[in-house]
């Protein structure tokens, strides 16, 4: 099964569900995403912190020249990363990604968090530096200045759309006052945990699409920590419906972030369970059914950021 496309709002087409790949490193990121392609998926989300850009892009490039699929097919989103915010920095770190991808274009560009950290140099290169009380150590680059760095880069044809991660609604208006291309997407959290309804309600009347990271509220974690936000794919009720439609608790949850209006970015390195997945589009949650996915909201984050906290530009201070 493929996903269907959304509009975006510079014309470009996003499969409305991607492949998470935080986490899927070396072989891994490399053979889940060739697996992923092979099995209907045109959309990867990787990052330049993930570390597994040349992973992912060994596999599509190998697709390519298996003629599985033709570049246009595919939908490939990385991000800049929080050490790379100063403007001078932005070009350089655009092209590192695609060198490392081993492409000429990236399809979505998009500024990791507002937040900047300090850069020290690329020898060696450090993607989380910390100070002598061993906390993060920031940059105080302004992610407007970031952002117009970002705009130069689909003027060259480097990257074909930019967008934002991590934003709230302040950041994203203060983006739209001041900018010449608009962002085409701001990737959140999205969950039956934490439902972003206002934040996609916000973004939605500005014609920015939602990408809903940690889809499944990251299940590994909660198995570790049962102090994390609880996987709604762990309730009954959840089951249940599984039953009902013949789908797995997963793609119960997942077909609930994409009938939010959101595009879904599940991480798996499962071949059953990338396969499951994209097998969403067949089947339709009724009004009560959202209802009942929308009762597991309780605005808990699985990814708060914490470490960011006292930086001025942290993100999640206010309600959305
Ligand atoms: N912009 C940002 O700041 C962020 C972006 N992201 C992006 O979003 C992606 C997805 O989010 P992520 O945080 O990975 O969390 P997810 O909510 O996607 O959870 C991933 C976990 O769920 C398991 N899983 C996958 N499918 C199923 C299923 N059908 N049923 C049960 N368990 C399942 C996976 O295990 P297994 O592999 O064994 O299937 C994995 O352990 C990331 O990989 C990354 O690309 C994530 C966080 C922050
Ligand atoms: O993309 C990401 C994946 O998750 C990490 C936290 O676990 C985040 O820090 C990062 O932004």
């Amino acid at each position: 099964m493929s996903a269907p496309k959304i509009k975006l709002n510079n014309g470009y087409e996003i499969p409305a569900l991607g492949l998470g790949t935080y986490l899927s490193k070396e072989f891994d990121g490399y053979k889940f995403t060739k697996f992923a392609l092979e099995n209907g998926y045109r959309h990867i989300d990787t990052a330049y912190f993930y570390e597994n850009e040349d992973s992912v892009g060994k596999a599509i490039n190998e697709i390519i020249s298996e003629r599985k699929l033709k570049r246009e097919d595919i939908f490939i989103v990385t991000k800049l990363w929080n050490i790379h915010h100063a403007p001078e920095l932005v070009e350089m770190a655009c092209r590192k990604s695609l060198k490392n991808l081993n492409l000429d274009y990236i399809d979505l560009y998009l500024m990791h968090t507002p937040i900047g950290y300090e850069y020290r140099g690329e020898d060696p290169e450090v993607l989380l530096p910390k100070n002598s009380e061993d906390e993060l150590s920031f940059s105080d680059v302004d992610y407007l200045d970031t952002y117009k760095a970002m705009e130069k880069l689909v003027d060259l044809g480097l990257v074909r759309s930019i967008g934002v991660s991590n934003f709230n609604s302040e950041q994203i208006t203060r983006i739209l006052e001041n900018c010449r291309i608009k962002p085409v997407t701001n990737q959140v959290e999205c969950n039956t945990t934490l439902n972003q309804k206002k934040l996609i309600e916000f973004c939605k009347a500005r014609d920015i699409t939602i990408t809903s990271y940690s889809p499944l509220t990251r299940p590994h974690y909660y198995e570790k920590d049962k102090s994390m936000p609880k996987p709604a794919l762990l309730d009954e009720r959840v089951i249940a419906l599984g039953e009902k439609y013949g789908k797995t608790p997963g793609q119960i949850v997942l077909r609930f972030i994409y009938q939010l209006g959101t595009i879904p970015i599940p991480k798996s390195t499962n071949e059953q369970r990338i396969k499951d997945n994209i097998n969403i589009f067949d089947f339709e949650l009724t009004p009560e059914e959202m209802t009942l996915m929308e009762s597991f909201h309780t605005g808990q984050r699985s990814v708060p950021f914490a470490s960011c906290t006292k930086h001025k530009y942290f993100m999640f201070n206010i309600e959305f």
